[in-house]
C-alpha cells in the first residue's frame, strides 16, 4: 500500500502482516536493485544499517545468488567499539549479512583505532571517497525519538549532520542517547541513493513514523525524507 506526500516528505509505506514476510521482500528489491546496477556500471554500492532490527533481513538477502563479488557493502553508521564488540555493526553484518552468496562481497567497515574518532572519521572519509559513489542501494533503520543512521535528536553536531550540502562523507557524532561515540554517513551520501529503505518493526516505530512526519518539530527521519532524491520506500511490520 503506498502513502505519499504525507505533509510534503514523499515515501511509500509497504506494510506486511509478519516480519519473515517483509525480510524476504525487502532482500528481493534489494538484490534486484543491486543486480541493476551491476549490469548498467559493472559494480553496485550498498550501505545498511545495524541495530537489532536487520539480522532476519540480512539472512534473507545473504541467500540471494547475485554476482555478490560486484557487490561493495559498507555502513550506515558505526559505534565506535572493535568488531568484537557485541555492540558492533560491522560484527553484525559480518555475522549474518556477509554469509552464503554475499560472503563473495567486499566489506569497508567504518570503525578504526585512532587517536579520536574525528581523527578516524576523516581517515574513513579519504578511504570511502573512493567507493563507487553514489549508492545504489541504503537501507535505513531508525529509532522511536526519530533518529535514523546516527543522526541523534541529542547530537552536539546535528546542524552539520543534516546539513544536504555536506562535502563529507564520513562524520563523528557525540550523543548522549547513541551510548558510544558514533560514526555516521553524512546526509548528503545518504540521500543521493538510487533506492533508499527504511526497514522498521512494532506499534511503537510505526506510532513514532507517522509523528515524525506530521510533527512541526523536524526529527531527523524527517530532514533525511525531505532531502531524498526519490520517495523513501518504508517497510513495516508489527
Ligand atoms: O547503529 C545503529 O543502531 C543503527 O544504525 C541505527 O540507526 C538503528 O537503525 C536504529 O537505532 C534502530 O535500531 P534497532 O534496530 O536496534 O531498533
Amino acid at each position: 500500500m503506498a502513502r505519499e506526500q504525507l505533509n510534503g516528505a514523499a515515501y511509500s509505506w509497504h506494510a506486511f502482516a509478519e516480519r519473515q514476510d517483509l525480510a524476504a521482500a525487502l532482500a528481493g528489491h534489494v538484490a534486484g536493485r543491486l543486480t541493476n546496477a551491476i549490469a548498467e556500471r559493472g559494480t553496485a554500492l550498498l550501505a545498511v544499517s545495524g541495530g537489532t532490527t536487520p539480522a532476519k533481513f540480512f539472512a534473507s538477502l545473504s541467500s540471494i545468488p547475485i554476482a555478490w563479488n560486484k557487490v561493495t557493502v559498507t555502513l550506515v553508521d558505526e559505534r565506535c567499539v572493535p568488531a568484537s564488540s557485541p555492540r558492533s555493526n560491522a560484527g553484525l553484518v559480518a555475522a549474518n549479512l556477509l554469509q552464503n552468496a554475499a560472503a563473495a562481497a567486499r566489506f569497508v567497515p567504518l570503525y578504526q583505532e585512532a587517536a579520536s574518532i574525528e581523527d578516524t572519521s576523516e581517515a574513513d572519509s579519504r578511504m570511502l571517497r573512493s567507493l563507487p559513489w553514489p549508492l545504489d542501494v541504503i537501507v535505513l533503520g531508525m529509532g522511536t525519538d526519530g533518529h535514523t543512521a546516527s543522526f541523534f535528536p541529542d547530537a552536539d553536531n546535528l546542524e552539520t549532520l543534516l546539513d544536504p550540502s555536506s562535502e563529507s562523507v564520513v562524520l563523528p557524532v557525540h550523543a548522549t542517547s547513541a551510548g558510544e561515540p558514533r560514526l555516521t554517513l553524512s546526509l548528503a551520501r545518504i540521500v543521493r541513493a538510487g533506492f533508499v529503505a527504511l526497514h522498521i518493526e512494532g506499534e511503537d516505530k510505526r506510532k513514532a513514523f507517522e509523528s515524525a512526519m506530521a510533527s512541526v518539530l523536524r526529527k531527523p527521519i524527517r530532514a533525511v525524507l525531505d532531502a531524498a532524491e526519490r520517495p523513501v520506500q518504508v517497510f513495516w511490520a508489527p
